[in-house]
């Protein structure tokens, strides 16, 4: 049927009147209805839409609660829709993806994507809050991502999609992200919210157990224990215990400690976060740093002994007499000055470990390493908190092997028998052997090589027989004086003294014979746990695990 052209004139005329009227009466309405009124017609408004609306409306924000940590739920729907919306989305953003080698594409701003679950069709809407622009400090973009779907679909979504989401979204990231090292930085003492208090770079040390000099039975022990702590998500959940655990690393410069945490996060492919101490202004600011990592983790302490003065805190407290408190306090208020210095206590450090905010995230190792064990304070230390202790000594024979396999190639070799001699009379570090083993120039043979190790042993070897002459000419020229002087008080002549010394010294030596024969009967009847469990260091080439 056609429409009289008159007719349909006219039509318009009274559409566009009718809209123009609509339009002046929302303008007044809106300048000059009271605020609550306005707000309760659009509540109304909104309800009569629900009910005649038949989608539901899921968001998950990027920040939730107070905003300290990023939502895992909105993480891992990023992950998800990174690969499930990079098919049909026209809008796409790129970010570098693990090594360093390909761009994982995630769905841009305001962009919509469909997916489908067990043949139900769901919408997903990516977004952003404004944020207010009067605001202190610089507010952090508040991301978003809406998922829209039928209601009749309403168990599907909620019982199985959802769960389906997370698990695929959490691999995803595993399997795509680029593993990080963070590290607190101290130049910002309160971050704004942009700011995160830990700054990052893409971890990619290459070192690997495999890389590792260490005897082949306490590598397999480390290697199993590892596995087996990132394994046992439901084991920890059953026991009622954290899921992490701590690992104090210890021995002297050069033996492998830095090495060991390298392999250890490339074993599990987790993230590492290097806390510097002495950078942390206070525990609160420790307990901040510590609800900012993630899980998957490895937080190391390097050279614990030397980041604050945390051995003596406990016990200079007790000791302090009240005098000195009150001389304290009043120079304090004469001169009030600046503190930088870190104000992290022991106990503070104690409740970074295994207090109650420890336990937020889960699948943590911490890390302490140390030169000096002797010098930590037992409670920092103790198996609940450093669940494992590894001694890491100077180079065994075992070790220097697996070196040289990485080094040079090579699995037996003529020189590796005066090689294991020297080993066996000298201690010299991991470091110092993979320096020798390095070839200086592309002429150097493996023939080259060992014999820079060999000569480095060598000379380690005069070095410590040389040191020993000297400690023990001292000590002679010491007991010599003493002597002497004590002759001069009772008033020998000097070739007398000089005799009473030998004789004291003959005596000395016997008795300490005596006194070593009697030593070496009692540790040989001692077991070996028994000797490092005093918190003493293996002396012997090699390392240890308890
Ligand atoms: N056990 C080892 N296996 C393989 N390489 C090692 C080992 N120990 C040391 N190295 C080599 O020596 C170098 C120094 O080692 P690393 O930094 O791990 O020592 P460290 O124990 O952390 O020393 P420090 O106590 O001074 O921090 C490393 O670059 C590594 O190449
Ligand atoms: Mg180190």
């Amino acid at each position: 049927m056609m429409i009289p052209p008159q007719l349909m004139t006219q039509t318009w005329a009274t559409m566009g009147s009718t809209i123009a009227s609509f339009m002046l009466f929302w303008a007044i309405f809106q300048q000059y209805c009271p605020h609550e009124v306005r707000r309760y017609f659009e509540r109304c408004t909104h309800r009569i839409m629900n009910f005649f609306n038949p989608y539901i409306k899921i968001t998950i924000h990027e920040y939730t609660g107070d905003r300290l940590k990023r939502s895992e739920a909105f993480a891992a729907v990023e992950a998800y829709l990174s690969v499930n919306s990079s098919k049909s989305a026209k809008r796409l953003k790129a970010e570098m993806g693990r090594g360093n080698n390909n761009l994982v594409l995630s769905m841009d701003e305001h962009e919509r994507v469909t997916d489908e679950f067990k043949g139900v069709k769901v919408w997903w809407v990516s977004g952003k809050v404004a944020t207010s622009s009067q605001s202190l400090y610089p507010q952090p973009e508040r991301r978003y991502y809406r998922l829209s779907f039928h209601k009749s679909h309403r168990e599907t979504i909620t019982e199985s999609y959802l769960k389906h989401l997370v698990t695929e979204g959490k691999e995803i990231k595993v399997r795509s992200r680029q593993r990080k090292l963070y590290t607190n930085s101290s130049g910002h003492r309160w971050p704004s919210f942009k700011q995160t208090v830990w700054s990052h770079i893409t971890f990619e040390h290459p070192a690997t157990f495999d890389t590792m000099a260490l005897e082949p039975k306490i590598k397999e022990e480390i290697i199993d224990d590892l596995v087996t702590f990132s394994q046992s998500k439901d084991f920890y959940a059953r026991i009622g215990k954290t899921w992490k655990r701590g690992y104090l690393l210890y021995g002297p410069p050069g033996t492998g400690k830095s090495t060991m945490i390298a392999a250890m996060a490339n074993l599990l492919n987790y993230d590492v976060y290097d806390l510097e101490l002495t950078a942390v202004k206070d525990n609160t600011e420790l307990r901040k740093l510590l609800i900012e990592t993630t899980g998957k983790s490895i937080i190391v302490i390097e050279d614990i002994d030397c980041s604050l003065d945390l051995t003596g805190q406990r016990k200079k407290k007790a000791d302090k007499s009240s005098e000195d408190d009150k001389l304290d306090k009043e120079a304090a208020r004469k001169e009030p000055k600046e503190d930088t210095t870190s104000k992290v206590t022991l106990s503070g450090l104690l409740n970074f470990i295994d207090g109650l905010w420890s336990a937020c995230g889960g699948e943590r190792i911490i890390v302490f390493t140390t030169n000096y064990v002797e010098k930590l304070d037992p409670a920092l230390i103790r198996r609940g908190r450093m669940d494992k202790h590894i001694g890491l000594s100077y180079c065994s024979f075992e070790a220097f092997k697996v070196l040289a396999k990485n080094y040079l190639e090579l699995k037996q070799h003529a020189m590796f028998e005066t090689i294991q001699g020297l080993m066996k009379e000298t201690k010299i570090t991991p470091a110092d052997v993979a320096e020798n083993l390095m070839p200086k120039s592309p002429l150097d043979g493996v023939e080259k090589c060992l014999s820079n190790l060999i000569r480095a042993l060598e000379e380690t070897k005069a070095a410590a027989a040389a040191k020993e002459r000297e400690l023990a000419a001292d000590k002679e020229k010491a007991g010599k004086e003493s002597c002497r002087k004590q002759a001069e008080k009772e008033g020998v002549d000097g070739e007398t003294a000089e005799n009473i010394f030998q004789k004291e010294a003959a005596m000395e030596q016997e008795n300490g014979n005596s006194e070593k024969h009697k030593q070496k009967e009692e540790v040989d009847g001692e077991t070996y746990e028994a000797s490092v469990g005093k918190n003493e260091p293996p002396q012997e080439n090699g390392n240890c695990v308890m």
